[in-house]
């Protein structure tokens, strides 16, 4: 059990990359089996970026009830699908193929100029899926995850116990406006993953302990978490 002295999670270390793709592709399938043992449907959440698209190649192979499951993003960078920094293209091209094809996507993004545009009609579609049963999170060296950004103008909200279920934000580092999960909602599944890769996130992990949800966002999903780290 890591971070004695801040937020208490569990960091499972890999020897290399593939090992952990594997072993962490299994987690989120069984975690969903187990689930559905005793749900009709279950939600996952995944990230986009550049780490868990070797675990969707995995996991997209996994034998269980696909046609149970809906699938959605933590957060999306408000861009067209076909931008090649599109999550939602990321997990249409990595993570619904396979036996995941049959598995329901549940769209945060919609073509519009601006997320506010569409965001309340959005999260009317995937407010009667929720809560999350299960959900694989990122983080960036900045120490953010989803989309909630340290700096970011919509910040304190998405950390709000109050929050809606989806914030738009927009942050210093990032190049488009993005939609993302609200802490709570995140919070609120029943399995919490962290894929994290390489020394420089190892180390803003670490330096994440004891500061402020406001410098660290990723301390508001770490309580309860398991962390999975390979250089
Ligand atoms: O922009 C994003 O960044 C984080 C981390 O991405 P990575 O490329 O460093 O793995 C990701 O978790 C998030 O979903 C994405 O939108």
């Amino acid at each position: 059990m890591a971070g004695d002295q801040g937020v208490s999670y569990d960091l499972q270390t890999y020897p290399d990359r593939d090992m952990l793709a594997m072993d962490l592709a299994n987690n989120l399938a069984g975690d969903l089996r187990s689930i559905l043992t005793h749900e009709d449907r279950v939600v996952l959440a995944v990230p986009g970026g550049t780490s868990p698209g070797p675990v969707f190649d995995v996991l997209c192979a996994a034998d269980l009830d696909w046609d149970r499951v809906d699938v959605m993003l933590t957060d999306e960078r408000w861009v067209p699908e076909d931008s090649d920094r599109s999550n939602t293209r990321l997990i249409r091209e990595r993570l619904l193929v396979d036996r995941a094809a049959k598995a329901r996507l549940l769209p945060i993004y919609a073509p519009a100029h601006e997320p506010e545009e569409v965001l309340a009609e959005i999260e009317v579609q995937i407010a009667n899926a929720l809560p999350l049963a299960v959900v694989l999170l990122g983080m960036g060296t900045d120490m953010h995850t989803a989309s909630i950004f340290p700096g970011a103008d919509q910040l304190a909200e998405a950390l709000d116990p109050h929050a809606p279920v989806l914030v738009a934000m927009r942050a210093p580092g990032a190049p488009e406006p993005r939609v993302t999960l609200s802490a709570r909602v995140l919070n609120e599944a029943m399995r919490k993953h962290v894929l994290i890769f390489g020394d420089d996130k190892r180390k803003a992990l670490e330096n994440a302990q004891g500061k402020r949800l406001e410098d660290a966002p990723i301390n508001a999903v770490l309580s309860g978490a398991i962390v999975h780290w390979a250089e």
